[in-house]
């Protein structure tokens, strides 16, 4: 091979491998590409021992026992999937019911802005977004009902990517982001005049701790509105397949255990609210929630072969293999529950603190 080939053909090979991990494997939204693939908070050398902690901790979510410690898992576990997260899905980290010609991103922000129109707020007031990841929906929101968004979560890591797409996309002055546990909030008391949680709470090992302080920090006569993931009248825990998808689900997404979709307004009366409405936003005519997960079936292989490619070249923490590896065993977990009705990851319940509340 004469020397012009030889330079053409690694021309060719490094432009294909360009493509393959760069132009083929960005982020669902720009900001995040595989070559930044990070651990979080979490240096890269210890990225695959977290793993492994995360992973014997959560195995056995039903077996949890030290409440205490979720909390900490649970950063533990958003440091190693949050720049997965953004580079595969985007900034909402949350499923949506698809809707047919909308893209997307569109049946996102749509559902995003339903649970804001729910709890009926005014430009200029105050709420509350209870678990807000780097902050997709809380921006969708801001920008639709022109209110202030504090948003809480316990992974610094994600603080920081919320704060820098907040000034990116000019609404910081809108939006503000604190670090901290929802079970324990730094806010006052009657503080604020609204408030939702769309797939968080589920994180809580007991919901009515966590319902207990949005109770606290919420202006009495406010609402407050939740996406709640749980198990459906549809799953039967003498089924072993249902066991399986259940288990699946709770040990690839670190929750300490999903509830039924009774509980909710159990806990939600106990802690004094008043239950406004609930409905699952899943069922029928609700077109599924899963089939974007499962349109990305190849998308996933893709992703994996870029992960392992630069893993090995050290690009990638060593452990980014393994937590894309449980990804891919959760989202056919997620499509299975879907698919089977045994699970929702969209129980909406709409409360409001009573006025006479002391
Ligand atoms: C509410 C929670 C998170 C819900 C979803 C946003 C995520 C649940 C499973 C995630 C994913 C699964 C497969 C990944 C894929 C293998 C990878 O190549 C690209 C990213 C995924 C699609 C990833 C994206 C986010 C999820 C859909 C929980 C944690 C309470
Ligand atoms: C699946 S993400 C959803 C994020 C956001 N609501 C969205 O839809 O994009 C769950 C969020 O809950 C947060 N979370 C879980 N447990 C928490 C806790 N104890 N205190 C504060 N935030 C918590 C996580 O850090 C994460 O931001």
């Amino acid at each position: 091979m004469d020397s012009l080939s030889l330079f053409c053909t690694a021309a060719l090979l490094a432009g294909g491998l360009y493509w393959f991990i760069c132009i083929l494997g960005p982020a669902e939204q720009k900001g995040k590409r595989a070559t930044d693939l990070s651990g979080g908070s979490i240096s890269a050398e210890k990225v695959l021992d977290n793993y492994n902690n995360y992973w014997s901790f959560f195995r056995r979510p039903k077996e949890i026992e030290t409440a205490e410690k979720v909390p900490d898992f649970v950063d533990t576990f958003y440091n190693l999937v949050t720049d997965i997260y953004e580079w595969g899905w985007g900034q909402s980290f949350h499923f949506s019911p698809s809707i047919p010609g909308k893209s997307h991103r569109d049946a996102t922000r749509l559902h995003e802005e339903m649970a804001v129109d729910l709890i009926e707020v005014k430009p200029g007031q105050k709420i509350l977004d209870v678990g807000c990841g780097v902050g997709g929906p809380m921006r969708a929101i801001a920008a639709h009902s022109r209110a202030n968004v504090v948003g809480i979560t316990i992974n610094e890591y994600q603080v920081n990517r919320a704060k820098l797409h907040n000034k990116k996309s000019g609404l910081d002055s809108l939006c503000e982001v604190v670090c901290g546990n929802f079970l324990k909030m730094p806010f006052s008391d009657n503080s604020f005049d609204g408030a939702y949680s769309i797939e968080a709470t589920c994180h809580a090992p007991k919901l009515e701790e966590v319902y207990a302080e949005i109770f606290r920090v919420l202006k009495p006569g406010s609402l407050y509105v939740s996406y709640e993931w749980v198990t459906t009248d549809k799953y039967n825990s003498e089924n072993d397949e249902h066991v399986e998808v259940i288990q699946g689900i709770e040990r690839g997404d670190a929750l300490p255990g999903l509830r039924s979709y009774a509980d909710i307004t159990k806990t939600a009366n106990k802690v004094g609210f008043e239950v406004v409405k609930e409905k699952d936003l899943a069922e029928p005519p609700a077109q599924p929630w899963w089939s974007r997960l499962k349109m990305g079936r190849v998308a996933y292989w893709r992703n994996h072969i870029v992960v392992t490619i630069l893993a090995a070249l050290g690009i990638a923490p060593k452990g980014t293999v393994d937590v894309h590896e449980m990804l891919f065993h959760t989202a056919d977990h997620l499509t299975r529950g879907g698919e089977s009705g045994i699970f929702s990851p969209m129980h909406m319940i709409l409360c409001r603190k009573p006025n006479s509340s002391s």
